[in-house]
């Protein structure tokens, strides 16, 4: 069988750059062309060198000091011109690809995100896409320019005289020779360097998250200790690194520019000789010193090279996660009645069956509470109907339709889902509420808010509707964050809505408040509650118990009460802690 032949990084990254390409390869041309206006001042003194050698007039000198002037200024035109070719192409591309990756994100399953650091994301859209800046904007062009155009010089001293060719490469070629053994080990250098960066990222990243656990817990030493010892880590492998290739780059820094070591000893020889001319001799000996700067800027892109396969690899691997397979093309679908049938499930490949074997109908119009001990599976089969993960093993139906064969999109308009900690943005309330339906007017935004008992509030702070919430609603108390996520999700107004009902002990006052903007919300709707206090669902039309990822029992509060003993204890448990409140 033929092996599918990988792509090299350059290639991906090429790909991705595909509608730029036409500037890519115009700022290349330019960049030569800025490179060779630069070089010919080294012509230009060459020829001077020449005209006075045979004993011209002055006078036949200003044309050349003209050329280089000519030769300076086409320069900074040229580069100036290529740098902003460059640069616009790659800014556009690093925008598209960044937009490719959140995109991608919202395609992949849940479980593929939760069970990556939140740092390393950041990593990787962030930093690691913005590490192809150089090799889009300065490599391509610039390295190109700076190894083209001496060679271009190299031609010529071989046509002058091939001897001196030969000579002026002595140096150059060993210094390349010594840049490309440093190279060898330096993409796996970079790749760990990758590693203990995002070993950092994640270590500062928890650190900072945790940081209100940290303060209550006075255990900044213990967590301090694991993001020091990982900034520990990183800035000695980097230590490590430079201690390693030091001798490379001292040889090749020192080698590479030093080709007057043998052009000049060789040309004295051949013109004592009588082999070599003064003129081209002289001509040689400046041309040569006009080698080595372009050649050790194309050597500072070396670092680049390496580091593209690392960077490309990082981006790929988000690029190419498995998505949720769904169809692109809305299906028609009838009704909402929600059916779960032998449905299994197991969050990763490690762990173990969480869900087993659970059937379930949910008909449209109902409420249907989801009840059970801590850790039983409540979340996951709310999570599973909302379409987050696919099932195991089983299926689950909305209107008749397997959930895998709807597209993501229709399935987001069909089901509402409001968690405890519904996250809200650093935006706007209005702008937080408006995500529920982006084409919502003002008036509909503040309706709903009225509806979720939100307005009020709102209207009191200085900036109405138009307060920032801070990050994740952090400007916000706990009771007023719920009650905004209750306002987004009735503006969604979708048929179903999955609530997952607070634990957390809310005051009366807000508890009453938080009731009465959840019986808005959900009024003529099919929905299917996590109850964590019993007393909320008492008149639900099916209450499920689940046990140990299993279905333990399912009825009316009532027969419930008397046909299953796990049901009859969280009850007791419930009217407990009610009477001692
Ligand atoms: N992302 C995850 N990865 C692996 N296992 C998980 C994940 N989320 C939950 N679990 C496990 O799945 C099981 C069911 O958890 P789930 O959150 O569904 O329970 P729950 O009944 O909703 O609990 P609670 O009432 O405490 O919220 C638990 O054993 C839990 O440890």
């Amino acid at each position: 069988m033929k092996e599918k032949k990988v792509p090299s990084p350059f290639a991906t990254l090429w790909g991705w750059a595909e509608l730029y390409h036409t500037s890519l390869y115009s700022s290349v041309v330019l960049a030569i062309l800025g490179v060779g206006c630069n070089m010919l001042a080294y012509f230009c003194v060459a020829a001077i060198i020449r005209l006075l050698l045979a004993g011209a007039n002055i006078n036949a000198c200003w044309p050349w000091c003209g050329l280089m002037l000519a030769g300076y200024v086409g320069k900074a035109l040229f580069l100036a011109r290529s740098t902003a070719l460059s640069h616009t192409a790659t800014y556009h591309t690093l925008r598209d690809l960044r937009k490719c990756l959140l995109s991608k994100l919202s395609r992949v399953p849940m479980g593929t995100i939760l069970g990556t650091p939140s740092g390393q994301y950041k990593t990787t859209i962030v930093d690691r896409v913005e590490g192809m800046e150089p090799t889009l904007a300065h490599l391509i062009p610039e390295m190109t320019s700076n190894l083209l155009v001496p060679l271009a010089i190299t031609v010529y001293i071989f046509m002058l005289d091939w001897r001196m060719g030969l000579a002026s490469l002595v140096t150059p070629v060993l210094g390349l020779f010594i840049v490309a053994q440093s190279g060898k080990t330096y993409g796996a250098r970079w790749q760990g360097a990758v590693e203990t960066g995002r070993r950092m990222t994640n270590a500062i990243v928890e650190y900072v998250g945790g940081i209100q656990v940290v303060k209550a817990f006075s255990q900044s030493a213990g967590s301090y200790k694991k993001y020091a010892r990982a900034v520990e880590d990183n800035a000695q492998y980097f230590v490590d690194w430079m201690h390693a290739n030091q001798k490379y780059m001292a040889s090749w820094q020192s080698i590479l520019p030093a080709v007057l070591v043998t052009v000049l000893p060789t040309g004295l020889l051949l013109w004592n000789g009588g082999s070599l001319a003064a003129g081209n001799f002289l001509t040689i000996i400046v041309l040569s010193l006009g080698l080595t700067g372009p050649l050790i800027a194309a050597m500072s892109f070396v670092d680049e090279l390496a580091v593209v396969g690392t960077n490309v690899g990082e981006i790929t691997k988000i690029l190419d996660a498995p998505e949720l397979n769904r169809p692109e093309q809305p299906v028609p679908i009838a009704g909402n009645a929600v059916q779960l049938k032998g449905v299994s499930f197991t969050y990763g490949k490690t762990d173990a069956e969480v869900i087993h074997d659970i059937s379930l109908d949910i008909p449209p119009g109902t409420v249907t509470a989801l009840v059970g001990p801590s850790g039983s599976g409540k979340s996951t089969m709310a999570k599973l109907i909302a379409g987050f993960w696919d099932v195991t093993a089983g299926t689950i139906t909305l209107g008749g339709i397997n959930l895998k064969e709807i597209p993501l999109a229709q399935l987001n308009q069909q089901i509402a889902y409001v968690s405890q900690d519904n996250y809200l943005f650093d935006r706007t309330i209005r702008e937080n509420i408006r995500m529920g339906r982006p084409e919502a007017t003002d008036a509909e935004v503040e309706a709903v808010s009225k509806a979720a008992g939100c307005d009020s509030f709102i209207r009191a702070l200085a900036h109405g509707y138009d307060t920032l919430c801070g990050s994740g609603g952090g400007h916000l108390s706990g009771g007023e964050k719920q009650r905004i996520s209750i306002a987004r999700a009735m503006l969604k107004d979708a048929p179903i809505v999955i609530l997952d009902e607070a634990t957390a002990s809310i005051d009366p006052e807000n508890e009453a408040l938080i009731q009465r903007a959840i019986s808005a919300l959900t009024k003529g709707k099919t929905l299917i509650v996590i109850a964590h206090h019993l007393g909320t669902i008492v008149n639900a039309d099916n209450i499920v118990v689940v046990d140990k990822g299993r279905i333990a029992a399912q009825g009316k509060q009532a027969e419930l009460q008397e046909s299953c003993p796990l049901y009859a204890l969280m009850w007791q448990a419930y009217l407990g802690s009610r009477d001692a409140a």
